[in-house]
């Protein structure tokens, strides 16, 4: 197989991924409906190129965090079906990071529309 057709067949699976993790997991949609209604929010302030670009960044920046910690969550219960303190540190750190990036994306958001209700 070529290394374009490897590539092209790559991709599918990651958006074959990206569609599980949107289908299955019930906190991404939460942070899809997120997206629409920021999206609007953006387009009712009209916010800046250089806002929309942040906003996007801290939205993807939540979501890829929380499927990175969908994907940790998958592997620990499937290694380690049983509880155990280790699979417990494990799941949190992993969660740890979905919850500093939603941090990083709340203060974003702060940072846009704090001037602009104010
Ligand atoms: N096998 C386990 N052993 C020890 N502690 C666990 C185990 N599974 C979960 N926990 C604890 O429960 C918390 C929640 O884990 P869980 O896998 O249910 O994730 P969640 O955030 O509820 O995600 P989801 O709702 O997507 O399954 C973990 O962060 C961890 O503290």
């Amino acid at each position: 197989m070529s290394f374009i057709s490897k590539r092209i067949k790559s991709i599918g699976y990651a958006a074959k991924g990206a569609y599980l993790l949107i289908s299955t997991e019930a906190s991404i949609k939460v942070q899809l409906a997120i997206v629409v209604i920021i999206t609007i929010v953006g387009l009712y302030f009209e916010i800046s190129s250089i806002e929309w670009i942040m906003q996007t960044l801290a939205i993807g920046l939540v979501m890829s965090a929380e499927g990175i910690n969908t994907a940790i969550e998958a592997i620990a219960d499937f290694i380690h079906p049983e509880r155990h303190e280790k699979i417990g540190f494990i799941k949190d750190i992993a969660a740890g990071a979905v919850f500093i990036a939603s941090i990083v994306a709340v203060t974003v958001g702060l940072i846009i529309y704090l001037p602009k209700i104010t």
